[in-house]
């Protein structure tokens, strides 16, 4: 059995959820990896130096042993995040480390302590196998997962999983990710998939939006209400594109920051009005490395005045880090939300506390989305009232160049990755919904 006869049984509409329990499963299969015995392969070269298509493999790996509450999917695309960069660059740490602390844990997590590590935290596939305790998912099934990987046997995480002490990205932090022809998740991770997507679509949304969705709009995280004004670092790119659409969603008013041209029409186009191309402006928040330019603020605040009609910033929605942290706390509202998830820029931050305190603002700090956040993301998604942002797609082979294109900021919304799908635009069950949102998915195609 190959993973031909298991893409055969994916594209004959005659197949059934007993056809796919029959079908044998191969002995091994296509993964994008990286070695442990590379992870010293860029000491000494400036970050943006790490080139990913060097330590970007696609191997041939053994099939992972099936535990219980788990499921072996079919994946039939995936899409680049920037933890996948984070990986293939081996910053801030080497994910080996995260993989042998996990195998430390029990018997079954010791698979995931390997010499590579299969990466990446998207997919939309078909369910191949399920594991015992797994009765609302089976074979056939057409899915998308989310990325969150989580025991449950701590009350900590009981009333919100991302506070599970054994939380755990999926592709990230475990092994047997989606960028792989088959991918191991626990069942609890998959979700429908929307139906009327194409996989490569569904595959590009999962974890910028859920991450979004938690940081922005969900009470764990800024709680953004009507007429809010967000401002939304990288509007165009994976977070900010799903940030943006929320904003516009929830009837706030996003004050979009991008880097180009070509960045400010997409953000237009997708209904934001109020636009800062933060090259053209010039924006220098830092004098030097050490000394941050409170005038630089100071100028940036005015340029956010003349947008909003003089109101200041209700929730920064940050990721930038180090370069931006200052200029975000500085143009927040009196009692207003700077909420974070990420640190691209560094991750030693920065900031007048004065401002902070004395206008009585708040730090947020947010981390993809919890069980049931991820499912409302993800519904969002299936009903059409937020878009993949999905630009370019890349074979399984072009994976290292793809994770390139993001790690030198040259993409826009998401990329993806065609794993078993022989071509783009398969996979769409209902046409009929496609068609009523089809300018909104194809907005970010292409450009
Ligand atoms: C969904 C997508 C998301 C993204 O893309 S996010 C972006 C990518 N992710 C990242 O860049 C993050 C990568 N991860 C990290 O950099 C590290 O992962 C962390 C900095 C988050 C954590 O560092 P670490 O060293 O892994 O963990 P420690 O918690 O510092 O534990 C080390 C030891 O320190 C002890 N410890 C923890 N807190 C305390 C405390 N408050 N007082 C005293 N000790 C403490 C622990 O127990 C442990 O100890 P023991 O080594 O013996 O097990
Ligand atoms: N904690 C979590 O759960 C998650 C964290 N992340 C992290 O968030 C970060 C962003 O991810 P994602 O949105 O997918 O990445 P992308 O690269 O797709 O988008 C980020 C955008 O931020 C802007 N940007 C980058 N550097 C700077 C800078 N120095 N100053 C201002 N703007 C900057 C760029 O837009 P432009 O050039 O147009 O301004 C870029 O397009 C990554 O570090 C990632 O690891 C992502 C998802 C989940």
């Amino acid at each position: 059995m190959t993973v031909k006869d298991i893409l055969a049984a994916i594209q004959s509409p005659d197949s059934t959820s007993e056809d796919f329990a029959a079908l044998p499963l191969p002995e091994s299969y296509r993964a994008i990896t990286v070695h442990k015995d590379e992870t010293e392969m860029f000491a000494g070269l400036a970050t943006r130096d790490k080139d990913p298509r060097k330590s970007i493999h696609l191997d041939d790996v053994p099939l992972p042993e099936l535990g219980p509450g788990e499921a072996l999917v079919a994946v039939m695309a995936s899409s680049v995040n920037y933890n996948s960069v984070w990986t293939s660059i081996f910053e801030p740490l080497s994910t080996f480390g995260f993989l042998e602390r996990y195998g430390r844990t029990s018997e079954l997590a010791k698979r995931h302590d390997l010499p590579y590590h299969i990466i990446g935290s998207d997919l939309a596939g078909v369910v191949l196998r399920t594991g015992p305790g797994v009765n609302s998912w089976k074979p056939g099934d057409e899915v998308v997962a989310h990325c969150l990987s989580v025991e449950l046997e701590s009350s900590d995480g009981h009333n919100d999983t991302m506070l599970d002490p054994e939380q755990r990205i999926w592709g990230f932090e475990t092994n047997f990710g989606g960028l792989a022809e088959i991918a191991l998740v626990k069942s609890n991770q998959l979700m429908p998939k929307p139906d009327h997507l194409s996989w490569e679509e569904a595959a590009a949304p999962g974890l910028v939006n859920s991450t979004a969705y938690r940081q922005l709009v969900s009470r764990n995280g800024a709680g953004m209400k009507q007429g809010d004004n967000v401002l939304i670092w990288g509007a165009s790119g994976g977070l900010g594109s799903y940030a943006t659409q929320f904003a516009l969603a929830g009837g706030a008013n996003p004050i979009c920051v991008v880097s180009s041209d070509q960045k400010a029409e997409i953000c237009r186009s997708m209904g934001a009005e109020a636009i800062i191309d933060r090259n053209a402006e010039g924006y220098k928040f830092w004098k030097d490395e050490n000394t941050q330019d409170p005038k630089e603020w100071k100028r940036f605040g005015k340029r956010i005045r003349e947008l909003t009609g003089g109101e200041d910033i209700d929730i920064v929605f940050e990721h930038p880090g180090r370069e931006t942290f200052g200029a975000s706390v500085y143009v927040t509202r009196k009692g207003g939300t700077i909420t974070t998830c990420a640190s691209t820029s560094g991750y030693m931050h920065q900031y007048d506390n004065r401002y902070l305190w004395m206008s009585l603002k708040r730090i947020i700090g947010s981390h993809f989305a919890n069980y049931r956040e991820a499912w409302e993301a993800n519904r969002l998604i299936a009903k059409g009232k937020i878009h993949p942002t999905l630009s370019k797609v890349y074979s399984l082979e072009d994976t290292g160049q793809a994770a390139y294109d993001v790690h030198r900021n040259l993409h826009q919304g998401k990329v993806g990755v065609l794993c078993m799908a022989p071509e783009e635009g398969l996979g769409v069950r209902d046409h009929e919904k496609r068609a009523k949102h089809i300018d909104a998915i194809n907005r970010f195609r292409n450009v």
